[in-house]
């Protein structure tokens, strides 16, 4: 049978009635420098399956981009006890954490072969000198100096990298909130070496444990504990499916940033940013 005019005709939107403008001032490919953007693919070898493989890494660098932006964003408010503009951005970037770790299952579909047949194209290359990764570790409280010297040679990115390795994390920001609204936070919680890395404190976890028994009082303390909670739970989510990626695709080869590989991601594993607020669950 065939189809009558009325039928072919409800399949296409009738775009004089809509108004469409043709010729715009700004276009979405202007605004969007989508030119630029779509420029930056340049697979090195022929292989089909790199393609894949750059989207992925450009995809979770943009994620990342905003992941820094809504948490310095949310630190900044935090600093200034402002809590409610800075949950709203602590639950966007546990939401494009989720995207981060759904990438997984697209990359997954790389066979072991797929992935040889241009892994000698990346050379020394490695996810291990993303700044922009090292920028969020430290700026959630993992901090380690050594890290910013594979950034030697880039510094713009370089001098970046030690801003924010000197500078407070997102916790110990938090852990200032905490003693202005009067808990009993160590001074060398409240002042130290910001560079240094973060270690657990029992008096800490006491001013944890208390926020936990009693929501009522401090909900707002309890609230922000639980986003700082999401966005490690996430975090490690993200870690874990990294290295299981990894293991699947390149087994137990060495990395090509020079580390042992997957024995370097399982380590890694071991980092927390925010250890009391895991040690307050045993001792609640
Ligand atoms: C076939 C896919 C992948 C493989 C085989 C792989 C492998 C590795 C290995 C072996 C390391 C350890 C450093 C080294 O020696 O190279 C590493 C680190 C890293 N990779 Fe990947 N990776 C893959 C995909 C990704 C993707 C999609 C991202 C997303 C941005 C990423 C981000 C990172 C980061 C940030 C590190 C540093 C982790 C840290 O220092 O804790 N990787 N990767
Ligand atoms: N470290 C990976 C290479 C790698 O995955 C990579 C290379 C260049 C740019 C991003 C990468 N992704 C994450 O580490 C490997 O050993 O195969």
């Amino acid at each position: 049978m065939r189809d009558t005019d009325a039928n072919a005709d409800s399949r296409q939107v009738d775009l004089d009635d809509e108004g469409v403008h043709w010729d715009q001032a700004m276009s979405y490919g202007q605004y969007l420098n989508l030119e630029t953007l779509l420029d930056c693919q340049r697979p090195l070898s022929h292989e089909h399956d790199e393609m894949l493989f750059i989207v992925i890494h450009q995809t979770s660098e943009l994620w990342i981009r905003l992941c820094l932006h809504e948490a310095h964003g949310a630190a900044e408010r935090i600093r200034h006890g402002d809590l409610r503009p800075a949950f709203k951005m602590l639950t966007r970037v546990a939401r494009i954490q989720e995207q981060l770790i759904k990438a997984w299952e697209v990359l997954v579909t790389l066979t072991p072969a797929d992935y040889l047949s241009f892994r000698d194209e990346l050379g020394q290359s490695s996810g291990f000198q993303s700044y922009q990764y090292r920028e969020l570790e430290f700026l959630l409280g993992n901090k380690n100096a050594r890290m910013v010297e594979a950034h030697r040679a880039h510094p713009h990115h370089h001098e970046r990298l030690l801003a924010v390795l000197h500078a407070p994390s997102l916790y110990d920001i938090t852990l200032q909130l905490l003693g202005r609204r009067g808990f009993d936070i160590p001074d060398d919680r409240l002042e130290r070496d910001w560079s240094e890395p973060y270690s657990a404190s029992s008096l800490v976890e006491d001013a944890w444990r208390e926020i936990y028994r009693d929501t009522e009082t401090h909900w707002d303390l309890y609230e922000l504990a639980e986003k700082l909670v999401d966005l490690e739970y996430n975090f490690q989510k993200w870690r874990f499916s990294h290295m299981k990626t990894v293991e699947r695709i390149i087994g137990y080869r060495r990395g090509t940033g020079g580390t042992g590989g997957v024995s370097y991601l399982v380590k890694a594993l071991d980092l927390q940013f925010f250890p009391e607020l895991w040690s307050v669950r045993t001792t609640i």
